[in-house]
């Protein structure tokens, strides 16, 4: 698994060996600074990082740690599956890896021999749609879909029903990332939520947010927009791999106060990891300083 977030990290490890190429016992806080804007935490979060800091100029690791650590207390190792079937609904923009993530989730769960149904909950594009069902076939679950501009709501309901009569153990629901304006596509996944429930009360039981990792803290103002439509649960952040701004995890975590369940580290289905925060940071630091974790 470390070596699974280093390969998410290849990108934000090679810029800050840029700024650093000698690893250190000690860093001067003023480098510090440097390398974590560089690697994307805003900067606000790198002040405030510095500041929390011992006041000496020099500092060791375990100071860093610590601080970096806060930032992720909203993490939860063990995900509450054990209602059946368990209901993910899955949001985000589009292009942001959406459909890929459902996939490789999908693939996780029959890894660990549980069942799987998807359901195309975007209707809006055809292509969504399509894209799903390509996935569904490729990784070998079922998958509950309907035409082009028919209700999604009525897709989440029947995928649903479906697995309860199956008794399957996993429900993803697909949603659209944009429709023709923000009203329309919050009160689309308001309705979605509601008729899940009315599927099977409780249900969904996680809500969870696709965010792209190669845009940053932009990513954290869409985030912040469809928390405020239905209150999202967890967040996944894709293409890791693809960016040197893996410090932008920060401040995802800090400003949206949820938890990061997991990174995608590439584009097959074998590309989703477990996020854990202290892997996360310590393969950050390895990169900084000569003294290992542990
Ligand atoms: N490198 C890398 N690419 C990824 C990752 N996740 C998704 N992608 C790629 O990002 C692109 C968009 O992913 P999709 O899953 O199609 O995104 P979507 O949000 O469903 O977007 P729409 O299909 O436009 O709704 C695809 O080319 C994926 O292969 C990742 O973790 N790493």
């Amino acid at each position: 698994m470390f070596s699974f977030i280093k390969k998410g990290l290849d990108k934000t490890l090679g810029a800050i060996k840029e700024i650093l190429p000698e690893k250190v016992e000690k860093i001067d806080k003023t480098l510090l600074e440097e390398i974590l804007i560089e690697s994307d935490i805003p900067y606000e979060l790198v002040e405030e990082i510095i500041y929390y800091l011992p006041p000496s100029q020099f500092v060791v690791r375990d100071d860093v740690k610590r601080v970096l650590k806060a930032y992720f207390k909203y993490d939860t190792t063990s995900a509450q599956t054990e209602q059946n079937p368990f209901v993910e609904l899955v949001i985000g923009v589009n292009g942001a890896g959406k459909t890929t993530t459902i996939a490789k989730l999908a693939h996780n769960y029959k890894k660990e021999n549980q069942s799987v149904l998807l359901g195309a909950a975007d209707t809006f594009r055809a292509a969504a749609i399509e894209q799903l069902k390509s996935w569904a076939e490729k990784i070998d679950v079922g998958i509950i879909y309907t035409q082009q501009g028919h209700d999604p709501s009525a897709v989440a309901y029947d995928t649903i029903s479906s697995a309860i009569a199956k008794k399957i153990d996993h429900v993803i629901i697909d949603t659209a990332g944009r429709l023709h304006n923000q009203v329309n596509l919050a009160n689309e996944l308001k309705k979605i939520v509601r008729i899940c429930d009315k599927a099977l009360s409780g249900a969904p039981h996680r809500k969870i947010l696709i965010l792209d990792g190669t845009q940053g803290t932009s990513a954290i103002n869409q985030a912040k927009a469809f928390h405020e439509m239905i209150s999202i649960d967890a967040i996944i952040i894709t293409k890791l791999d693809g960016t040197a701004k893996g410090g932008s995890l920060f401040g995802i975590a800090k400003a949206l106060e949820l938890p990061i369940i997991y990174v995608g580290v590439g584009e097959g289905k074998d590309d989703l990891i477990p996020f854990n925060s202290d892997d996360y940071i310590d393969t950050i630091l390895d990169s900084i300083f000569t003294q290992t974790h542990g």
